[in-house]
């Protein structure tokens, strides 16, 4: 089997009586970069969701680097930023380079101490995210977009081969967006970073995916076909 970064094979879930997601068949490739996108309540929150293992589908399988989910454990092969990343206690009293430092410790453990070149790695991807200036700003200083670039340096610090971002656009300025965007290209062109990205912003983020898929429970468009070329984007 050729190495997928993410499968999900026939897969259905409910929450309760509620069908949330039907047959649904995705294979994210190795360098790719793909939109999710669908109404309020279409599913896609819930698809990451089951891809990381939060929930148990009811049916179909879920592999993540061609490893079935359930016996998957490298995950500091992923970086995640939640919906939510942003909405925390204002007065959490870290700071900017503590906050992108704590992806660390998955990777690390909680107790081992963090070497010089842990930090090295810190403030590399600071500087990349464009916020070397207010590294030791509490978080809660810091405005709506650069919270968010916070959290996405926060998922790459531990140089993951999958980034999966939901809604990285909400609630976030224009400046800071486009920052995002430029640093997701960054980190494609330079290590080859897959992307799963939900978004109801698509006119901005397609410029910067290979494939968008529609899903609406089911998987509308799925965005590819035999010849699926380099920079292909699906309208509809
Ligand atoms: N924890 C939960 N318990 C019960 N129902 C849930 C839960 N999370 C989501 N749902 C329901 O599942 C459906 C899909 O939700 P989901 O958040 O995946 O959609 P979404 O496409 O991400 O929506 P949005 O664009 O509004 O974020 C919705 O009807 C939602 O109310």
């Amino acid at each position: 089997m050729n190495e997928t970064v993410l499968k999900m094979d026939d897969v259905d879930f409910s929450f309760g009586e509620q069908k949330v997601l039907e047959g649904i068949d995705l294979n994210l490739l190795p360098g790719e970069r793909m939109a999710l996108v669908g109404p309020n309540g279409s599913g896609k929150s819930t698809l990451l969701k089951l891809a990381l293992g939060a929930y148990r589908p009811d049916r179909g399988r879920i592999f993540l680097f061609n490893t079935p989910l359930r016996q998957f454990r490298d995950w500091s092969r992923i970086g995640y930023v939640s919906q939510k990343a942003n909405s925390f206690n204002q007065a959490f009293p870290a700071t900017l380079r503590e906050v992108v430092a704590s992806g660390l410790y998955g990777k690390l453990g909680l107790f081992r101490w963090m070497k010089e070149r842990d930090w090295h790695r810190v403030d590399a991807v600071i500087e990349q995210a464009g916020l070397a200036e207010l590294a030791h700003r509490n978080i809660g200083e810091l405005s709506g977009g650069q919270q968010q670039r916070a959290f996405v340096a926060r998922a790459l610090v531990g140089d993951p081969d999958l980034l999966v971002l939901d809604e990285p656009t909400v609630g976030v300025d224009a400046p800071s967006v486009d920052h995002l965007f430029r640093l997701l290209a960054d980190l494609h062109r330079e290590k080859g970073i897959s992307l799963l990205l939900v978004t109801h912003d698509i006119e901005t983020a397609k410029p910067y995916v290979d494939r968008v898929v529609r899903l609406n429970r089911r998987i509308a468009f799925p965005g590819n076909d035999e010849k699926r070329k380099p920079m292909q984007v699906v309208e509809g």
